[in-house]
């Protein structure tokens, strides 16, 4: 059976139309406070982000299949940068390892990725000091299931930076994990952020596109997210991030598996 197109694409173009053709990707909010901005990260500084992902995930920071509270596996693999303890709700398979500082450029892209999408003289953007990066990387047939992101103390925006393979990103409501929801693209050097009265939205990753990496980005394969987050807790080793007092008004923490 033919895979059912995704509604963002409309209907397939013929072999051989070039990419001439595509509507332009704008900018959008696609929720209050959830931001879309599409190729925010020019082709050097993707390739410069792969050349780090791999180095630390090829010592420091191994990406690793989280083991979910049932036994079962995820088929996402992942990392972390900026704390040693696992601040997030699965034990990972393997040693522990300790996690490498998030570096200092990296909290400044955060900084700049929460400016950009809400302008820079927003106070989500001045007091935005990222200490923790979750490295998640996909390959073709890794997905993650709709979940929250409710393990940090504080409720500043979550930065989402993609490279390599596009994806679909499904980001839903702050209520159900069900509809309604919005499928969108996330391509290589796409820029996501959500925070205000969406930062507890679900929100999942129902499918990787194989193949649509750009050309010269150094990966054979695969999609890596990276999430910059400001956790709220204790500074880890190298940090010096100011903690960020968290509403004490948020719902209960959703424990469901992400996949
Ligand atoms: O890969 C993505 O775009 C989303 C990752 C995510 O939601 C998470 O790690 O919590
Ligand atoms: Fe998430």
């Amino acid at each position: 059976m033919d895979e059912p197109t995704h509604p963002a694409e409309g209907p397939p173009l013929p072999a051989g139309v070039p990419e001439l053709f595509e509507l332009p990707r704008e900018r959008e909010e696609v929720a209050p406070g959830a931001v879309h901005v599409p190729g925010w990260l020019d082709p050097e500084q993707q390739r410069e982000l792969v050349v780090r992902c791999r180095a630390w995930a090829s010592g420091p920071a191994p990406l690793r299949h989280a083991v979910l509270p049932g036994g079962g596996r995820m088929s996402v693999r992942s990392a972390t940068l900026g704390r040693d303890r696992e601040p997030y709700r699965y034990r990972r398979t393997g040693p522990g390892t300790r996690a490498p500082a998030v570096p200092q450029d990296l909290r400044e892209l955060g900084r700049r990725a929460v400016a950009e999408a809400y302008g820079p003289g927003a106070p989500a953007a001045q007091g935005y000091h990222p200490d923790t990066v979750l490295v998640n990387f996909y390959d073709a047939a890794a997905r993650m299931g709709m979940h929250q992101d409710r393990d940090e103390a504080s409720a500043a925006p979550i930065v989402s930076l993609s490279l390599g393979d596009a994806c679909v990103f499904r980001f839903g409501n702050t209520l159900t994990r069900s509809a309604p929801y919005r499928d969108l693209e996330l391509r290589s050097g796409d820029l996501f952020v959500f925070g205000g009265p969406s930062r507890y939205a679900f929100h999942g990753v129902p499918r990787i596109r194989p193949g649509t990496a750009p050309a010269g980005l150094g990966m054979r394969g695969g999609r890596l997210n990276l999430t910059l987050r400001m956790t709220g807790r204790a500074p880890a080793h190298g940090d010096r991030a100011p903690r960020d007092r968290a509403p004490r008004d948020r719902a209960p923490r959703d424990r469901a598996p992400r996949d």
